[in-house]
């Protein structure tokens, strides 16, 4: 499989949608990560009422957290009664497709960990061939959107709606002085993301992180216009607006005319904290399935899961497989033809 421009096929996608998210609100999974963000969410003084020594020690635990890379318990995977409560998209196949009788799917898909694999380079974060090919093939099937946090020129084609455009002069400020301050940590990386800055941590050692975040937040306590949340090994400062990938998903149903939700079966499949919101608005509405990628148990509003995106491969390709079937069953010359 060779790796290719992280950009989407260009032609027969039925909305051809690429989306940038301005994210906000994050996904808040426990009292500790509410308490160490709160200042940074609300511009105020981080920590809650943590001593400094204790609030750098939760960062640190916050950021080992953002992305598992093994099992907490010795138990393996197939084992993990996580995986009874959420199960595989690709076993439940069947049940996903009974549910989408007389109704239109709609595919929403995550960019980063989901199409592609996650690696320790962002630029570097490349769809392969197949997927590439699979991810083509399935917009021509359904309406698909790419629900991003990434850039337009950093591999997406479109952009419906982008919102705190007037904030982007501030945003470039930010990026500056962040790249500046953190050079003095081996391996940060700060990504300008346009309308959300990106700090990566995958490459700094973990004795580095403590000192890392508190450098973020420094920073982003002087805006009461930026709040900051965490990622996969990722430290995101996006505007303190309301807008999520939740709030991206309505957005794009309803250009599309599925205000009516007997009429439509949308799929979101994804794997970071920002890709809750989604799940969120899907589960609260009772409205199709969230499909979480991961491999490792989480706290999630998804109704099914897939461990990796090559699972997120197989899966496109065998709904774009069923529904080839499908119109072949249905222009199948009958008897009284
Ligand atoms: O909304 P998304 O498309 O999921 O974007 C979330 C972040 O994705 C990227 O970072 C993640 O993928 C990188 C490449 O595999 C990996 O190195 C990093 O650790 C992950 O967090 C992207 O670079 C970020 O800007 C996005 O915020």
């Amino acid at each position: 499989m060779t790796n290719q421009k992280a950009s989407l096929p260009k032609s027969k996608s039925r909305i051809g949608v690429a989306f940038t998210v301005a994210r906000i609100g994050g996904f808040m999974a426990n009292i500790s990560k509410k308490k160490l963000f709160k200042r940074t969410e609300n511009g105020g003084n981080g920590g809650g009422g943590l001593g400094r020594g204790r609030a750098i020690a939760s960062s640190v635990d916050l950021m080992r957290a953002s992305s598992p890379t093994r099992l907490n318990s010795p138990i393996s995977v197939s084992q993990s009664p996580w995986i009874f409560q959420l199960p595989s998209a690709l076993n439940m196949f069947d049940q996903i497709t009974t549910a989408s009788k007389g109704k239109q799917i709609v595919m929403f898909l995550d960019y980063d960990g989901t199409l592609s694999p996650i690696v320790e380079d962002p630029d570097r974060a490349f769809m392969t061939n197949e997927m590439r090919a699979a991810v083509k093939n399935i917009a021509t099937c359904f309406p698909t959107a790419i629900v991003t946090g990434r850039r337009r020129d950093k591999g997406n084609e479109a952009v419906l709606f982008q919102p705190a455009s007037e904030l982007l002069p501030m945003i470039e400020e930010v990026h500056k002085t962040l790249s500046e301050i953190t050079k003095s940590i081996n391996g940060a990386k700060v990504e300008n993301n346009k309308f959300c800055i990106s700090v990566h941590f995958r490459c700094v050692d973990e004795k580095r992180w403590g000192a890392l975040a508190e450098q973020v937040k420094s920073v982003v306590n002087q805006y009461p216009k930026l709040i900051m949340s965490l990622g996969r090994k990722v430290l995101e400062i996006r505007p303190a607006i309301k807008w999520d990938k939740g709030k991206a998903l309505e957005f794009l149903l309803e250009s599309l005319g599925f205000t009516n939700s007997s009429d439509v079966l949308p799929v979101y499949i994804g794997d970071d904290r920002t890709d809750e919101d989604a799940f969120k608005v899907l589960q609260s509405k009772g409205l199709g399935f969230g499909i979480l990628v991961s491999k490792f148990p989480k706290e999630t509003c998804a109704s099914y899961s897939l461990q990796e995106p090559s699972e997120v491969e197989e899966f496109l390709c065998r709904l774009v497989n069923w529904k080839r079937s499908m119109g072949a069953l249905l222009s199948k010359p009958t008897l009284s033809d």
